[in-house]
């Protein structure tokens, strides 16, 4: 049963040590949804409190649906690690690094976009954020948005390229990637093994978040680590997100806030 992190700080003291691991997802959860995706930032504060938890753990970074140069923007800090692209993409020493296979992706989803592009001008609301790995087709700004997503799964349908590529729900977008790569789960396993993590906390919002949430469980409940999982709610987040998570805070400025309990080594200040 997923409980209110605030109540439950002192299950949370643990995590306060140099060997711990904080990992999250941008949007909606360290920062706030925007209209436009490309007007999405995070606060100074939020910012600073990440910056200050690099120096204290063993590693904080991003896990994001965004091309790793978008995440990069929006953080602009340099010690923390980034996987964008739902780990199509990672930053190591200073340089993007990509996911081999799926080279022979890229002109497919270009085309893609191109395509789409062309075929939904008509229709309004729609914006199409390319990400040369992958395609985020957004519906926000379309009503009702049930018919929206109808059209674009519809559209891609009637494409020959349609068929060589894999269709996401995320918040009222649609995401074409390459058929190959890993969920959110198998990137954040894959990165716990690679650097023998042994205390991590993640938080997300969205829908590509649960399956972080689920392998946290899952390597919890193996003994192999010690997660824990926390969804940031808000009135557009589906239920099953919030109750697939260990617990959840109410909005962004509650993620800040719980990072900024994290970073206080003053455990006696905890409650
Ligand atoms: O894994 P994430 O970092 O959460 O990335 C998921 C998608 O986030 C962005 O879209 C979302 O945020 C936008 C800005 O607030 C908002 O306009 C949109 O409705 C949200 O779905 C990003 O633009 C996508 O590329 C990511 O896949």
């Amino acid at each position: 049963m997923v409980k209110y992190l605030f109540n439950s700080l002192n299950d949370l003291k643990t995590f306060k040590e140099d060997q711990s691991v904080v990992i999250t997802d941008i949007d909606g959860t360290i920062s706030e949804i925007t209209s436009e995706p490309s007007h999405a930032k995070i606060t100074a504060d939020m910012r600073n409190i990440l910056f200050v938890l690099s120096s204290q753990f063993k590693f904080v970074g991003v896990l994001t649906g965004r091309d790793i140069n978008d995440a990069l923007n929006i953080i602009k800090l340099k010690k923390i690690v980034y996987m964008g692209n739902h780990g199509l993409q990672r930053l190591k020493n200073g340089k993007i690094i990509t996911d081999s296979r799926v080279n022979v992706y890229v002109p497919i989803i270009k085309e893609i976009y191109e395509e789409l592009t062309t075929k939904l001008k008509d229709s309004s609301g729609f914006n199409l954020e390319y990400k040369t790995l992958s395609l985020t087709v957004h519906y926000n700004e379309c009503y009702p948005k049930c018919c929206a997503k109808k059209e674009v799964l519809n559209t891609i349908s009637t494409m020959s390229l349609g068929k060589l590529v894999k269709i996401v729900e995320g918040r009222d977008l649609l995401e074409i990637r390459p058929p190959v790569g890993d969920d959110k789960g198998s990137v954040l396993q894959k990165f716990i093994t690679e650097n023998n993590i042994k205390k991590i906390i993640y938080i997300g919002d969205d829908i590509n978040d649960v399956c972080a949430f689920k392998k946290l469980k899952e390597l919890s409940k193996e003994q192999k680590i010690l997660g824990v999982s926390v969804a940031v709610n808000s009135k557009e987040v589906p239920k099953h997100v919030k109750e697939s998570a260990n617990f959840y805070v109410e909005n962004v400025q509650e993620t800040f806030e719980f990072l900024k309990w994290l970073s206080d080594k003053d455990v006696n200040k905890c409650n």
